[in-house]
């Protein structure tokens, strides 16, 4: 659905784009991931033609929409009438209704006024907000604007959903309903591609993320095979502590005390059983164990680094 390969954006000196390439296929549900600053807004402005890259390709839906420093306007503007756009910092009339405000938008869009009133009591339905539909979106909680802006979106039911952060701003049960709006629209055959800076947006979710750093993508792939990969890098830890202290020269893993009866292990796998085994051995108890995983956040440093 999006093709993208050796893309090149600059403003002044800063690269924001630095040979960025992905690829969203029919049906996924695309997490892209990255830092404050590190090129996803771009990466969606780019895609939808509203600002300019400097090289690289861009294919929608198997149709090369730039190559060579250019848009082929004709094959944009088709594309994007198959595309919904949700931008990162999109605003609404706070004096219009949600009935009101896709009104509005599905005339921009030429569907035709017998039709609308059909289209709106579907969408609103769906992304329930139906009971609403005539108070005023001034009064709207941030997890209903979103609704409402996604809503927007899908007015012209397109195949493809473009998201700018549509999460930013939630709280976790804004965030939850959010991801079962999503997971709707996977279900009707909607591809999906949208960005976060934050784990917790993505997981449950995406069957793919993408992991975006200085402009260029660093992994693609399933996200828990792109945690387990960096977890091999950067090693499980293990936090333990003991009854009696326990003498772990010998062993392979990096062990840090962080008491008399405390202890940091970091290994390459997980190796909670074989701590397990050799605490036990020695006759000492184990009082409390537990893995940390590293957090996007890490996952992030460790990339750029
Ligand atoms: N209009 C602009 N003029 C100059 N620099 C810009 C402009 N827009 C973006 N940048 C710079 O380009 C880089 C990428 O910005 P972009 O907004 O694409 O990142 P992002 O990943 O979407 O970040 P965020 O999560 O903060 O929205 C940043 O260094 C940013 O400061």
């Amino acid at each position: 659905m999006i093709r993208i390969e050796n893309l090149v954006k600059t403003y002044g000196s800063v690269r924001a784009l630095d040979g960025l390439s992905l690829e969203v296929k029919a049906g996924q549900v695309y997490g892209f991931l990255g830092p404050n600053g590190a090129g996803k807004s771009t990466t969606i402005l780019s895609t939808l033609g509203l600002i300019f890259p400097r090289e690289g390709k861009i294919q929608l839906f198997d149709t090369e929409v730039f190559n060579g420093g250019k848009f082929n306007e004709g094959e944009l503007v088709r594309a994007k009438a198959r595309i919904g756009y949700m931008p990162e910092h999109a605003t609404l009339w706070d004096f219009l209704t949600p009935v009101q405000t896709l009104d509005t938008i599905a005339d921009a869009f030429g569907i035709p006024k017998a039709e609308r009133g059909k289209r709106i009591e579907e969408l609103l339905k769906e992304l329930n907000i139906w009971e609403y539909r005539n108070r005023k979106v001034g009064k709207f909680s941030k997890g209903m604007r979103q609704r409402v802006l996604l809503a927007q979106a899908l007015i012209n039911d397109p195949e493809l959903l473009i998201l700018d952060e549509p999460m930013t701003g939630l709280d976790p049960k804004g965030i939850a309903e959010f991801k079962d709006v999503i997971r709707e629209q996977r279900k009707a055959g909607k591809t999906v591609f949208f960005s976060s800076h934050i784990l917790a947006h993505v997981e449950e979710v995406c069957d793919t993320v993408g992991v975006i750093v200085k402009g260029r993508l660093r992994v693609e792939g399933n996200l828990d095979a792109i945690k387990r990969r960096f977890l091999t890098k950067a090693g499980y830890t293990v936090i333990l502590e003991t009854n009696v202290p326990v003498d772990f020269s010998g062993v392979e893993w990096t062990v840090t005390p962080l008491g008399d009866r405390k202890y940091r292990i970091v290994a390459a796998d997980d190796i909670r059983e074989e701590v397990y085994d050799f605490v036990v051995k020695r006759g000492a108890k184990i009082l409390a164990m537990q893995v940390k995983e590293p957090s996007l956040e890490e996952i992030f440093l460790e990339m750029v680094g």
